[in-house]
């Protein structure tokens, strides 16, 4: 079987035309510019490369784009005093913080916290999370969100199915594995209902779990440790992971071997990166809608 290759950057750049005519229309009615506000600390070139894709992106969709550059040795005051600032300006919508942040005398999680949760496009805060939980979300965190596009456009049901996520980090693995569990509707009309395994470093054979699975995502961080006999025969395959080795990016699975197992699966890069911003762009309008009310 040669597998169908899911085309995330063909689907994202949809998603970001449909974002960029419900900005003119919104601005068209009074609306102000939408604004993303992106803090940058540090020069993790992994970070720069997104954020500067972001801003590129948020130019296109009509969205004011800011990026703030800040030197590593900030500290946590002068971060949490820029944040507060983002927080009291009305004419920014919404704040990213850029992950990870260059070292551990910055506290991540009173950082993430510290935003305003009308202006957090990342869905990272409490509320936001506890929101998605409870199956009434405000914002849908921006790199499982772009899955559940993803599947829906390519009509590709999880309902009634098996799902394995591997990895529960709080940006991927976790709300993921909530989304695809959530009722129809909870999470848009696309994708729900699926019988999820979220699984991690802690699962004991993984292969036989990953095996089970009619979907397979993967967000793990370990170049190409999902192998083609981790498969099941047919299944749909989600890379999330974004690995340099060298000067090449590759997934979380070994994407050659996949391909002669699975259905479908999405490259890496041109899969799921693109689809995040795309939908943080999308988060940013809604940032900015509610605000106006
Ligand atoms: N495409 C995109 O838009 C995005 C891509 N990424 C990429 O996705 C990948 C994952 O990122 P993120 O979710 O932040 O990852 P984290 O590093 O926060 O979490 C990794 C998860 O993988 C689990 N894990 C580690 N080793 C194993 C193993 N051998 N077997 C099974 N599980 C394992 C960990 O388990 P435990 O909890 O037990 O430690 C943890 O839950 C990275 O490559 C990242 O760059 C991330 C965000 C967006
Ligand atoms: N607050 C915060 N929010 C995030 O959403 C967040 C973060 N921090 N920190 C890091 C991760 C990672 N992430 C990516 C987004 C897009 C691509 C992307 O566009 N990738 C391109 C390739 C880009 C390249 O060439 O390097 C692709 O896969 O085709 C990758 C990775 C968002 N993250």
């Amino acid at each position: 079987m040669t597998a169908e290759r899911l085309d995330g950057k063909r689907v994202a750049a949809e998603i970001r035309q449909e974002v960029a005519a419900d900005v003119a229309e919104f601005v068209a009615s009074g609306g102000p510019t939408p604004c993303l506000a992106a803090v940058l600390v540090g020069e993790d070139p992994a970070s720069q490369v997104y954020v500067r894709n972001k801003a590129r992106a948020c130019e296109k969709a009509g969205i004011d784009g800011r990026t703030h550059r800040l030197s590593a040795d900030v500290g946590q005051t002068e971060l949490l005093r820029l944040i507060a600032e983002l927080n009291a300006d009305p004419s920014v919508h919404g704040i990213l913080v850029q992950l990870p942040l260059p070292d551990s005398s910055y506290d991540e999680r009173a950082i993430l916290d510290a935003v305003d949760p009308l202006k957090d496009v990342d869905a990272f805060s409490p509320i936001n999370v506890g929101l998605l939980m409870q199956g009434r979300p405000r914002f849908l965190p921006c790199t499982p969100h772009g899955i559940v596009q993803l599947l829906g456009r390519y009509q590709l049901s999880v309902a009634g199915k098996r799902v394995c996520v591997v990895g529960r980090s709080d940006i991927v693995g976790k709300p993921m594995a909530m989304m695809l569990a959530q009722r129809t509707g909870t999470c848009g009309p696309e994708i729900a209902n699926a019988t999820v395994t979220l699984a991690h470093s802690r699962t004991a054979d993984l292969g036989d779990v990953c095996r089970q699975a009619d979907c397979l995502i993967a967000a793990v961080g370990r170049p190409e440790m999902i192998t083609g006999d981790m498969i099941k025969p047919g299944a749909v395959v989600i890379d999330v992971g974004i690995n340099r080795v060298g000067d090449k990016l590759v997934g979380d699975v070994a994407y050659d071997q996949a391909c002669e197992v699975a259905s479908a699966i999405t490259p890496v890069p041109g899969g799921v990166g693109p689809l995040t911003i795309a939908m943080l762009l999308h988060n940013t309008l809604i940032a900015a809608k509610l605000q106006r009310s």
